[in-house]
């Protein structure tokens, strides 16, 4: 009884599909046996064992049995014979074959129902090839009956008297139409598998091709980078050597009680390079973590509605709609920025109110459940065919795309789904499917559809939201909405620095729009200028109005937006300057960033004789950086990157967006310095590349659809849609209000290229070049550096140099901002003359 029990508790203790495990196991080794006895059937093997007693099986070491050739001996011999010599000869090897089949699909857990056609197929053949064998055998006599057995023999014996030598050619027919129907069966497959097999080599090698010129790439950078901080850092030695000797020689006057904090603090821009360089390695390490919790968050916070089961198979849909973010009240916003601009006294501003926004038509988006429905059929309808069993699927419905999360069986290799990408597209008709095998952290698939009908995110719906309003970040950024219909939100001052490119018509400049939009929303005028590069001359021009508030420039500038190559490089080199500046301005407060340095200087710790000023955070705009980089190419890049790599500590932030993310345009340098980057639809899998690292923004369906990435995750988000009314409305609004007596304005450069006391004298170091600038300025009559630089192909520093050295032998006039000097010289004939006595002075 007690033994009776635990058998039974051994049995009943195993879960169920250990057992399914121990009997395919079994069925496989009846199968590998029964295989093994007719691969070694020996005719003589029959006769031997009719002639055994049952004595001589239990002879040791002679005796009859031990003659049996048969690999299993007795058994074997009997089964050999039945199989090979009663049935279909050795083309009975197809029956063990079959159950080995058996014993996998049990073994394995799978859908035995998908046996039942290789095995007809597989008895059929066995048939059929035996019973042609047979024919030939009784005809010819060229081989041993073994290949076709008595039961081959039989059937073509029993065509032949119905038929004659019509059974040969029926035998002929139905091989021929067996072999088509396997064909026919498989040719897609097999076709399919060829094309993905082409498609995977081609990848790769795309890949690696752009892995190894990434790396050339990087490593001439850095070797560039390296000698350029090498001597950065010889010349500040050399700077500080003799500064230090200078003040060894002077008196000590007096020194401050603050000294000893000092140790402390940066002393460096070194170093606060390296402690902001530091912060963003932190950074990206915490968004990378936080990315992976979003990806595996429990969807408990969006609303869930269940479709009923589904009759025409038993998976599981599941379809969520997110409830998307808390809106604000109506006034909350305005009366949130109008106690703002009370506490900035100095100028009277009133922030853009809310009303200036549409209001979105109708709230949150329908869900049609029979579009999800039929998507679900067709992707299953797909997999299927590709043998991938899916267990059950989740659909989250976005304001553009929905996500259909699927759930694979165990054995299903989550990376072989991905190659059906095309397959599916084709059966979906869907352009922009996008598929995550796996999804990030997760051990599901995610394959995004676009809807049939998609939502436009307004605006307002993203700013009149209590996350956005409720924000304590510096430069806030509401992209748009996330396929869960969560308001998609960065702080600038973080990321630092934004890439964006898109193909022509794809969103940039709306998504642009967005930005300045979100910035004019949260930022006093006193906290945020932009300075807006826009070759094509039209994009950001709507912003002209805002020109007294928000627009920085150089002294001078006669335009406010830059439309113009060389004034953009002038603006960018000054640019640098500006962060030199503040930087050595957070040196001297003895702070690390803006934030701290404008929270010292309000509350009344930096002296403004000294030349402490409140800074504003300076967003730099660049709507078409080809177009840049087409005519002034190193001149462009250069400060660029030098900005992109330091200008993060002191506020200054670029927003840099392109139509064309070729890799001339998106050098490696520029590309090592922005993390934060923007793909809209672009037209190549290449170009995606360019931007995101990988592919997918060519997947991408255009209007605002866009992939964000932050060096982590890859989040689609729809972009909100702000119109030109609206935009122009706001513009309007702030234009109309009166301005700052004094526009923000940038550093000139003349500290760099022409300060009265760093200015080479002209009979000193006189440039080679000086004689064929002087030239080339006298002949087009204009004293600009960017003309020297285009006519003899130097750089800018150099060419400001000679300027100098042209403005000193009283060549062209003094330094007037942005506008080109004068040309005193008048004509070739003065230029001699000037030249000659000048040479004559210097003997
Ligand atoms: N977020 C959005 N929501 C809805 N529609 C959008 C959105 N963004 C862009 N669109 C639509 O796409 C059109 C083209 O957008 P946009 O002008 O921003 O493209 P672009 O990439 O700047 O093109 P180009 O480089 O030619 O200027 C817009 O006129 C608008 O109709």
């Amino acid at each position: 009884m007690t033994k009776k029990n635990s058998s039974g508790n051994f049995l009943g203790g195993l879960s169920e599909s250990r057992k399914m495990e121990i009997l395919g196991i079994l069925i496989m080794a009846v199968g590998g046996l029964i295989g093994l006895s007719i691969i070694s059937y020996d005719p003589a093997d029959f006769t031997l064992i009719q002639s055994l007693s049952s004595d001589s099986l239990f002879m040791l070491d002679q005796g009859p049995a031990l003659r049996i050739q048969n690999w299993l001996g007795v058994i074997g011999a009997y089964l050999a014979h039945f199989f090979v010599y009663l049935l279909f000869g050795y083309m009975s090897i197809i029956v063990p074959l079959i159950i080995l089949g058996y014993g996998w699909f049990i073994f394995r857990d799978r859908d035995i129902a998908q046996m039942l056609w290789p095995t007809a197929y597989g008895i059929w053949s066995m048939v059929l090839l035996s019973s042609i064998l047979g024919w030939f055998n009784i005809e010819y006599d060229w081989y041993s009956s073994v290949w076709n057995g008595s039961a081959g023999i039989a059937i073509s014996r029993i065509l032949q008297n119905i038929t004659g030598i019509g059974s040969i050619i029926i035998l002929s027919v139905l091989l021929l139409t067996t072999l088509l129907a396997l064909l026919d069966r498989d040719l897609q497959q097999t076709v399919e598998r060829f094309k993905e097999w082409i498609a995977g080599i081609k990848a790769s090698f795309a890949d690696w091709q752009e892995r190894r010129q990434a790396k050339k790439e990087a490593k001439r950078e850095k070797k560039k980078q390296k000698a350029k901080e090498k001597e950065i850092r010889r010349q500040r030695k050399a700077e500080k050597q003799a500064s230090q000797k200078k003040s060894s020689s002077e008196p000590k006057t007096n020194s401050t009680p603050k000294e000893p904090e000092e140790d402390s603090k940066p002393k460096s821009i070194d170093e606060i390079v390296e402690q902001s360089q530091q912060q963003d390695r932190e950074r990206i390490k915490r968004e990378q973590e936080e990315v992976q919790s979003l990806d595996s968050r429990p969807r408990a916070d969006i609303e869930k509605k269940k479709i009923a089961e589904d009759e025409e198979d038993d998976v599981d849909i599941s379809v969520y709609v997110g409830e998307g973010d808390e809106q604000a009240d109506e006034k909350e916003l305005d009366k949130q920025n109008k106690d703002k601009a009370k506490e900035i006294p100095q100028v009277k501003y009133k922030f853009p109110t809310i009303d200036l926004l549409d209001s979105p038509p109708n709230e949150g988006n329908d869900v049609d459940l029979e579009e999800i429905k039929e998507n679900k059929r067709i992707i299953l309808d797909k997999l299927k065919r590709h043998n991938i069993e899916i267990r059950s699927i989740n659909a989250i419905v976005g304001p553009t795309v929905t996500l259909y999360e699927l759930d694979p069986a165990p054995d299903v290799k989550i990376s072989k789904i991905e190659s059906y990408a095309n397959d599916l597209k084709m059966a979906t008709a869907a352009k922009g499917l996008r598929i995550m095998a796996p999804i990030p952290g997760r051990s599901a698939v995610g394959i995004e559809v676009p809807n049939g009908s998609r939502e436009t995110v307004f605006i307002k719906s993203v700013i009149n939201t209590k996350k956005f309003v409720e924000s304590d970040h510096e430069l806030p950024l509401a992209f748009g909405k996330t396929i869960e219909n969560e308001v998609f939100m960065v702080d600038l001052t973080k990321m630092p620095h934004l890439l964006i490119a898109g193909a022509t018509g794809s969103g940039k400049t709306v998504g642009m729009n967005t930005i300045i939009t979100c910035l004019l929303y949260k930022c006093h005028p006193d906290d945020l200028k932009f300075v807006m590069i826009d070759p094509k001359k039209i994009e950001l021009s709507l912003f002209q109005k805002i020109e007294d508030h928000f627009l920085a420039t150089l002294p001078g500038a006669e335009e406010p937006i830059i439309t113009d190559t060389a004034a953009a490089q002038e603006t960018l080199e000054s640019l640098t300057k500006e962060m030199d500046e503040r930087y050595d301005l957070l040196k001297d407060g003895m702070v690390r960033d803006i934030r701290s340095y404008n929270e010292k200087f309000d509350n009344g710790e930096l002296d403004e004789e000294e030349g402490h000023r409140h800074l504003p955070y300076i967003v730099v705009l660049i709507d078409e950086l080809a177009d840049l980089m087409m005519t002034a190419g190193k001149q462009i890049e250069e400060p660029i990157s030098r900005l992109a790599q330091l200008a993060r500590a002191v506020g200054i932030h670029l927003v840099v967006a392109t139509q064309r993310p070729s890799v001339n345009v998106i050098t490696g340098t520029i590309k090592a310095n922005f993390p934060g980057r923007i793909a809209y639809q672009v037209a190549s899998k290449v170009d995606s590349r360019t931007i995101l690292d990988t592919g997918g923004a060519d997947q991408l369906i255009g209007r605002g659809d866009m992939l964000f990435t932050n060096g982590g995750g890859m989040t689609r988000i729809q972009n909100a849609f702000v119109s030109t009314e609206e935009v122009e409305k706001i513009t309007d609004f702030i234009g109309k209000q009166r301005g700052y007596n004094k526009k923000y304005e940038l550093p000139v450069l003349q500290d760099e290229t022409s300060s009265s006391g760093d200015i080479p004298d002209p009979l000193e170091d006189i440039d080679e070049l000086f004689e064929a600038a002087a030239k080339v300025i006298v002949l087009h009559q204009q004293g600009s550096v960017s003309l020297l630089q285009r006519k003899l192909k130097i750089g800018y520093n150099r060419a400001g140099r000679i300027v100098d050295q042209l403005f000193n032998a009283g060549i062209v006039g003094p330094y007037q901002g942005s506008t080109a000097r004068d040309v005193l010289v008048e004509d070739e004939e003065e230029l001699e003359q000037l030249l000659d006595d000048l040479d004559e002075f210097e003997r």
